[in-house]
């Protein structure tokens, strides 16, 4: 028999601007880049549907189920619980074995951005819901993991980067149950109001991603992990992302903004940034080399580093494998005006390990041009002829879109693809049209 439908945890509403010195906003809402609207319209469809607003605890039988090692960790995470037999999931979506994937960054650094893409190059979809589930992919966001809630954390005198604000027993339990094939009830920290709701009901999936602060932290979920990214900003352009989000949309203040970044430095780089150093991908974003001394870093320089000794990735290169390439095709090849761009691939040393470097500094000023570039990316495991151009077509708005970033990302998500379908042996079929 299939599994009932639990409907998915709705969204929450609007984090309370009543915490300026927060600087994320809910990975959910940032992930389907809701506007206000669709949040109030997502408050009035639980109000108008009752049972999506009942917590997905009650629709689901656990009687017969386990308490997952580490609940007893927080009293928050009491009802943590995994499912002591294999999901029937896994047989009704004919799951070979579910593939997890780590993506972690700080708050604000494009995540969600990088997600989105992720699905578009599945070709598949996900719930406008506290944890993204589509027919296909399930993306779980570790905030679910704080031990304390937002009060909690303040008596505690420890920020959210802390690992004694985790409960990583419970994180390694619950994400080594999905890939098992096992299904979860899985704490929810709610953005919008700082505290613990009640447990959701998380099943296996074909492709699980598990974002946010510390998806490698620990060892025991870095072993679950088939895939690792991480996404590397300089704080230059942190300061930049936050100035354009936070103060644009959210009506924080310059000072705050920046008070709020230096306060979180500390705990960052001691239990965030080391994450970077075992990754099979890294993501770095930094600013421009093509103008002097820019201020502005609205012109981006992306390094794409890549594992060279990682089991499931083959490094994508210019030209040449194993070379070093520095490439400008400005002028006859593709239209630029200042300050163009320009390519560089080669070898490298990335904390003691050997990387194959994708750097692309400046931007497009035709997007559609980029398909000349992408007849020269080689092993990006595109589809058919122009998949990376026509991704980044798809949504030519979206941040990123026209520089290195969104074609970095979009190498990225392909890179998943790839990863998936060695561990599976199956295929990912896409449209071309
Ligand atoms: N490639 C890019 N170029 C320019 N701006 C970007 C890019 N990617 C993301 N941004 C901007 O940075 C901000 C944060 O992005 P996003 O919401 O994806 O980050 P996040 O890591 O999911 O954040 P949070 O953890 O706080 O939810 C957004 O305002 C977004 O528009
Ligand atoms: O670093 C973060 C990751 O998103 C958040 O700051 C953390 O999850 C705490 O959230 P909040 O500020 O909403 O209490």
């Amino acid at each position: 028999m299939a599994p009932a439908f639990i409907p998915a945890t709705p969204l929450s509403n609007a984090r309370a601007a009543a915490f300026p010195s927060a600087t994320c906003v809910s990975p959910r809402r940032a992930f389907f880049g809701a506007a206000p609207a669709l949040r109030v319209q997502s408050a009035v469809r639980a109000a108008a549907h009752p049972r999506r607003a009942a917590p997905r605890a009650a629709a689901v039988t656990t009687d017969n189920w386990v308490k997952a090692p580490g609940a007893e960790n927080s009293h928050h995470h009491a009802d943590a619980k995994i499912a002591a037999n294999v999901s029937q999931a896994m047989d009704v979506k004919r799951i070979t074995r579910p593939v997890i994937i780590g993506v972690a960054a700080d708050s604000g650094c494009g995540k969600s951005t990088f997600l989105r893409r992720v699905t578009s190059i599945f070709g598949t979809e996900v719930s406008k819901s506290h944890t993204p589930v589509g027919e296909f992919i399930t993306v779980i966001c570790l905030d679910d993991y704080h031990t304390h809630d937002r009060m909690g954390r303040r008596e505690a005198k420890v920020t959210a980067l802390d690992e004694r604000a985790n409960n990583f027993d419970l994180m390694a339990s619950q994400i080594q149950a999905l890939k098992e094939g096992k299904s979860i009830m899985k704490p929810i920290y709610n953005h919008e109001t700082g505290e613990i709701d009640p447990p959701e009901l998380v099943e296996p999936n074909h492709l699980v991603v598990i974002e946010g602060l510390h998806p490698m932290y620990d060892e025991r979920v870095r072993d679950v992990l088939d895939f690792t990214v991480y996404l590397d900003l300089a704080d230059e352009v942190k300061v930049a992302w936050k100035i354009q989000r936070d103060m644009a949309e959210r009506g924080h203040t310059l000072d705050n903004i920046l008070a709020s970044i230096e306060s979180r430095k500390p705990d960052f780089e001691k239990f965030v940034d080391p994450q970077k150093k075992n990754c099979d991908v890294v993501m770095e974003i930094l600013p421009t080399e093509l103008i002097p001394d820019d201020t502005e870093k609205k012109v981006l320089r992306v390094r794409l580093l890549q594992d060279e000794n990682c089991t499931h990735l083959e490094p994508v290169f210019l030209y040449d494998e194993g070379s070093t390439i520095d490439w400008v095709p400005c002028g006859r090849k593709l239209t630029c005006s200042y300050p163009g761009i320009k390519f560089h691939y080669g070898p490298d040393t990335y904390y003691d390990k050997p990387v194959s470097v994708f750097e692309v500094d400046g931007g497009f000023e035709k997007l559609e041009e980029m398909v000349y570039v992408e007849t020269h990316i080689e092993r990006s495991g595109t589809k058919f002829f122009g998949e990376i151009t026509q991704s980044l077509l798809r949504n030519p708005t979206a941040p990123g879109s026209k520089n290195g970033t969104g074609l970095v990302q979009v190498l990225m998500a392909m890179m998943m693809r790839n990863v998936y379908e060695k561990v599976t042996g199956k295929k990912v079929s896409v449209s071309s049209s």
